[in-house]
C-alpha cells in the first residue's frame, strides 16, 4: 500500500519505534520566542546541559514586543523581562536570535519560512501552537509544551505519536476576490473547531494548487483552528521557488539534492487516509466569523444561526453564549455589525501579500469615522518590502496605521488590546472569548475583507466593494 505525504516524511524521521512505545523521532529544526522558552533554558542550566546541536534552534522576539516603540521596555516591565530573559538565554547558549530591531525580527511562523529556516521534508517545532503553518512546505511541523522544548534542546529528538491521516480536498478555482483565509475558514464552517483533531490533514486539489506560498501558510496556520496539530501540503514548484536564494536554504549541489529528494515528497495515489473532506472553491464566499470558536462561521451574506438552527442541544447552548458574548441581537446582519477596531496582521495574515490585499482595497479610500485601523507586518522584511512598494503611503493615506512588526492584537500579549465590548474585524486566527482583550469581540476575516469593513464601518462583501 501507498504511503501519504505525512507517513513518508515520519517514517524518515523515525529514531526508534518499538511496539506499545510512542515513538522517538529526530526533530530538523527548533524555532523558539519569549513566551515558552525560559523554563526550558531554565531546565537546561539546572541540569548542566548544554543545547545538543545550538545551530538547529533559532530564536524571535514577537509576542511581548511593542507596535509603536522599538524600546525593549515600551510594554511594561513583565514583556521586558520575558525579552530580555530571552536575549540572555540565547546569549548563554549560543542560539541565533533576532531581537527588537533585527530586520529578521518577526513572528516566529513569518521569519521561519522567510529565512529559509522551513524547509520540505523536515521536521519543526516550536513552543506555539500555530507551528503547523510551516507545514505549507511539506514539512511536519507541529506546536510542542515547554518541557519538549527542553527536550528537544538537549537531545534534537521527541516522543510523538503517530497521527490519523485526513486528507481535505477543495477542486475547482476560487474568485480571485477570495483566499487562503476564506478557504480555511470555510473548512472550519465544515469540520468545526475539533473535527481534525487527532488527524495530520494534508490540504490538497487544485485550489490548493493555485494558492502561493503566503496563501499555503495561511492555511496550514489554522490548522489547529480546527483540532488538527499538523496540516501539510506537498511541495512543488511554487515551493521551490520560494525557497531557493534564502539564507538558510541549500545551495549549489546540496540545492540540486534537496529539489530531487522534494519532488519524492506527495502522497502516492493508492495512498489510503483515513478521513476525507471534500469542498468546492465556487461554493466558497467572503467568510466572516459570527460567534467565539473558528467554526461559528458564515458566507458574509449568510445569516446569523439563532439556537434554534441547532439540532444539538449543546451547540444551540453555545449558539446562544455566543451571540450574547458577541452582542449580537435579534435580526442583525453582518453588515449591520458595526466595527470599531480593524486589525491587520498575526502570523495568519501579516505577510507581504496579505499587505497588498488590505492596500489594494484601501487605495484612494478612507477609513470610516470612528474605525481604529491597524495594520502591523508580520516581520521587519515584511515592513521593508511593504515600504519599498509604497504600501505604506497608500494606508496611511486611507487613515490606517502603520506599526512594528509583531504579534500585537492577536493576542494582545503587548500594548495592543480592545476595550470591554469593542467589535473587530480582525485577520488572526482565534476568535474566543477575551483574545484580543478582556470584553473584546472579534470576528475572523481575511484581509481584504478587513480592509472592506474598515472602510464600510461594518462588514461589508468586498466583491462588492
Ligand atoms: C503564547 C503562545 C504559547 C500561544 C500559542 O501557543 O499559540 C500564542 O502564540 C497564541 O497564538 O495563543
Ligand atoms: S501572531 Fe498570534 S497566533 Fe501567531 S504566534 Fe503570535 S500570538 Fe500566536
Amino acid at each position: 500500500m501507498g504511503q501519504t505525504l505525512y507517513e513518508k516524511v515520519f517514517n524518515a524521521h523515525v529514531v526508534r519505534e518499538v511496539a506499545g512505545e510512542t515513538p522517538l523521532i529526530y526533530i530538523d529544526r527548533q524555532l523558539a520566542h519569549e513566551v515558552t522558552s525560559p523554563q526550558a533554558f531554565s531546565g537546561l542550566r539546572a541540569a548542566g546541559r548544554k543545547l545538543r546541536q545550538p545551530s538547529k534552534t533559532v530564536a524571535t522576539m514577537d509576542h511581548n514586543v511593542s507596535t509603536r516603540s522599538l524600546a525593549i521596555d515600551a510594554c511594561g516591565p513583565q514583556s521586558e523581562t520575558q525579552m530580555l530573559t530571552l536575549r540572555a538565554n540565547c546569549e548563554e547558549f549560543g542560539v541565533e536570535l533576532y531581537g527588537i530591531g533585527h530586520i529578521n525580527q518577526g513572528i516566529v511562523h513569518v521569519m521561519g519560512p522567510e529565512q529559509g529556516l522551513t524547509l520540505p521534508g523536515t521536521t519543526i517545532v516550536c513552543g506555539d501552537s500555530h507551528t503547523a503553518t510551516h507545514g505549507a512546505f511539506g514539512a511536519i511541523s507541529f506546536g510542542i509544551g515547554t518541557s519538549e522544548v527542553e527536550h528537544v534542546m538537549a537531545t534534537q529528538t521527541l516522543k510523538q505519536p503517530r497521527f490519523k491521516t485526513m486528507k481535505v480536498q477543495v477542486n475547482g478555482t476560487l474568485d480571485p476576490r477570495l483566499s487562503a483565509k476564506d478557504v480555511i475558514l470555510a473548512i472550519a464552517g465544515v469540520t468545526g473547531s475539533a473535527g481534525g483533531t487527532g488527524y495530520a490533514i494534508e490540504f490538497c486539489g487544485s485550489a490548493i494548487e493555485a494558492l502561493t506560498m503566503e496563501g499555503r501558510m495561511t492555511l496550514c496556520n489554522m490548522s489547529i483552528e480546527i483540532g488538527a496539530k499538523v496540516g501539510m501540503i506537498a511541495p512543488d514548484q511554487t515551493t521551490i521557488d520560494y525557497i531557493q536564494g534564502r539564507p538558510y536554504a541549500p545551495k549549489g549541489e546540496a540545492w540540486d539534492e534537496a529539489v530531487e529528494y522534494w519532488s519524492t515528497l506527495k502522497s502516492d495515489d493508492d495512498a489510503q487516509f483515513d478521513a476525507v473532506v471534500e469542498l468546492n472553491a465556487e461554493d466558497i464566499a467572503p467568510m466572516v466569523t459570527w460567534g467565539t470558536n473558528p467554526g461559528q462561521v458564515i458566507g458574509v451574506n449568510d445569516v446569523i444561526p439563532t439556537p434554534e438552527d441547532f439540532a444539538d442541544a449543546v451547540e444551540a447552548d453555545s449558539c446562544a453564549k455566543a451571540r450574547a458574548y458577541m452582542g449580537i441581537e435579534a435580526g442583525q446582519k453582518l453588515s449591520d455589525l458595526k466595527v470599531d477596531v480593524v486589525f491587520v496582521g498575526s502570523c495568519t495574515n501579516g505577510r507581504i501579500e496579505d499587505i497588498r490585499a488590505v492596500a489594494e482595497v484601501a487605495k484612494g479610500k478612507k477609513v470610516a469615522d470612528g474605525v481604529e485601523a491597524i495594520v502591523v507586518p508580520g516581520s521587519g522584511l515584511v515592513k521593508k518590502q511593504a515600504e519599498e512598494e509604497g504600501l505604506d503611503k497608500i494606508l496611511t493615506d486611507a487613515g490606517f496605521e502603520w506599526r512594528l512588526p509583531g504579534c500585537s492584537m492577536c493576542l494582545a500579549m503587548n500594548d495592543d488590546k480592545l476595550g470591554e465590548g469593542q467589535r473587530c474585524a480582525s485577520t488572526s486566527n482565534r476568535n474566543f472569548e477575551g483574545r484580543q482583550g478582556r470584553g473584546g469581540r472579534t470576528h475572523l476575516v481575511s484581509p481584504s475583507m478587513a480592509a472592506a469593513a474598515a472602510i464600510a464601518g461594518h462588514f461589508a462583501d468586498v466583491r462588492e466593494i
